[in-house]
């Protein structure tokens, strides 16, 4: 295998995690990131993320000198042959992207050009960013001839992010110029996974057209599930039975309260604009965010409604603050959209969260209805209702005999259907879920 010099530019989950495995899988790997602290962190092995495995995976990289991390931009772009363009691309409010930390980082490395550069967006980007990315690298004068630009889409999730780049379904590789894309095959050739081969137009559609169709399956699986709840089904088992049939797959089928994080809602919504951008009424995608954002919605309402029957109880233990599991990502999580609808409603909110609850204090700040609690147990007691919003491990193998005994009334709602109704039921809970009523 050529050992290359690689520059990650961007050190957030896609940064930091794909940096880390290239150094894993014998290449020289330098991290980039423009705020100072985080590299000054990341320089001790103090991962500002929570990610399983990544730490003790940084910690060998570094020792065995294969990475490295700075806030020198042009200096680590002069030590490399190969940069990796992986900086946020968040929604405007419009749903349109913003590229702007994108093309300040390409005009900011076109002054490192020193040598040709093989340059790769790893970013979600819309069609065509690579193409205007060669327009910013023309007007800060590098020449022709002295970069490719290649789009190669990162399809890792969050909590899994190590797992899910030793073990990729495909590598997207999107380039005009074969041996650009050939070397950037060749790079992760020890990965062993498929390599698609694409123009660059088509790879950046590949990866909105992939978060887009995952977020519909969980979109149309929430709505089959208010559908079980008025005919009384059972949402599991029909996905289950619809899962068992390949063509249709039983990933992506759980129901529940949506989707969240910093993916899905703004990919959904950045390809519904590519989509507008071209005078095309992408009418699915529309529904499925709307879908999505009614299923929070519906949440809400049914926890007040469950209060107001129970007999009108004011205090709400909600469990599990970040978007999905293992993961301390806070971006767009549907349980702070719960909260506040809760808390609008004059419910006072005791929080839990294993790893996400400094965060989350951080970012909601002080809120004469929130409390926040390390202590599953604590958070629970005196509560009139027990909410899952992520279903964390540490939230499932509570121990609901103890939860049932804390709780002033016997009140639990599952937004991710994450435990047995009849173990529940057994344990003298009203046990509501998405679906299965
Ligand atoms: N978070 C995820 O699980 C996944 C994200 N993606 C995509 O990857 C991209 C990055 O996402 P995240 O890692 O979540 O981003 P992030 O927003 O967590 O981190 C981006 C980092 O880039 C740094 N940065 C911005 N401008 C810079 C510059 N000019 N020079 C150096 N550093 C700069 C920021 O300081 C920040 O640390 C986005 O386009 C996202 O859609 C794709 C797949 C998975
Ligand atoms: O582009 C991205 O950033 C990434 O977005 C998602 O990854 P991620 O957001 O980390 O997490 P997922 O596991 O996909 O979950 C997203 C949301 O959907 C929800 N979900 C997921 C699956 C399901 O069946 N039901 C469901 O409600 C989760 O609770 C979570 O809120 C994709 O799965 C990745 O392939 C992609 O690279």
């Amino acid at each position: 295998m050529r050992r290359e010099n690689i520059a990650v530019i961007g050190t957030g989950y896609v940064g930091l995690v794909s940096g880390t495995c290239f150094a894993e899988i014998g290449h020289q790997a330098i991290a980039v990131d423009r705020d100072q602290s985080k590299i000054e962190r990341l320089r001790q092995a103090d991962i500002p993320i929570y990610e399983p495995g990544l730490e003790a995976l940084v910690r060998s990289n570094m020792e065995a000198g294969r990475l490295s991390f700075t806030s020198e931009l042009q200096e680590a772009v002069r030590r490399s042959d190969i940069l990796f363009l992986a900086v946020g691309t968040p929604s405007m409010p419009g749903g349109e992207v913003d590229l702007s930390y994108l093309e300040s980082a390409f005009r900011q490395l076109a002054a490192a050009v020193d040598r040709y550069k093989l340059i790769v967006i790893k970013s979600t980007v819309p069609v065509g960013t690579a193409a205007m990315a060669e327009g910013w690298l023309r007007e800060e004068g590098v020449e022709e001839g002295r970069f490719d630009i290649v789009s190669n889409p990162e399809f890792l999730r969050e909590g899994s992010a190590i797992h899910d780049t030793f073990h990729s379904d495909r590598i997207v590789i999107g380039a005009e110029d074969q041996q650009a894309a050939e070397r950037i095959a060749a790079l992760h050739a020890p990965l062993q996974a498929p390599v698609l081969f694409t123009d660059r137009a088509s790879a950046e559609l590949i990866k909105y057209a992939s978060n887009a169709f995952l977020a519909a399956k969980i979109s149309f699986i929430n709505e089959m599930a208010n559908v079980c709840e008025k005919v009384g089904a059972d949402i599991a088992l029909v996905a289950q039975g619809m899962g068992m049939d390949k063509r249709i797959g039983s990933h992506f089928l759980q129901a529940g309260i949506g989707y969240g994080g910093s993916c899905f809602p703004k990919d959904t919504k950045a390809q519904l604009r590519i989509a507008e951008d071209v005078d095309y009424d992408f009418k699915i995608l529309r529904s499925v965010i709307e879908v999505n954002a009614l299923q929070r919605e519906r949440f809400a309402d049914r926890i007040i409604q469950e209060l107001t029957e129970a007999g009108g109880g004011k205090a709400v233990a909600v469990m599990g603050l970040a978007f999905k599991p293992n993961t301390d990502d806070l971006r767009d999580a549907p349980a702070l959209d719960i909260i506040e609808a809760l808390t609008t409603s004059g419910v006072q909110v005791r929080a839990y969260d294993p790893v996400a609850l400094e965060k989350a204090s951080a970012h909601m700040g002080r809120h004469e209805l929130v409390t926040f609690h390390a202590d599953p147990y604590e958070a629970v007691a005196g509560a009139d209702a027990m909410v899952i919003t992520t279903e964390w491990e540490a939230v499932k193998s509570l121990d609901f005999g103890e939860v049932a005994r804390l709780l002033s009334q016997r009140l639990l709602i599952d937004g991710r259907n994450c435990l047995e109704p009849a173990a529940m039921a057994e344990l003298g809970f009203r046990y509501v879920s998405v679906g299965r009523a």
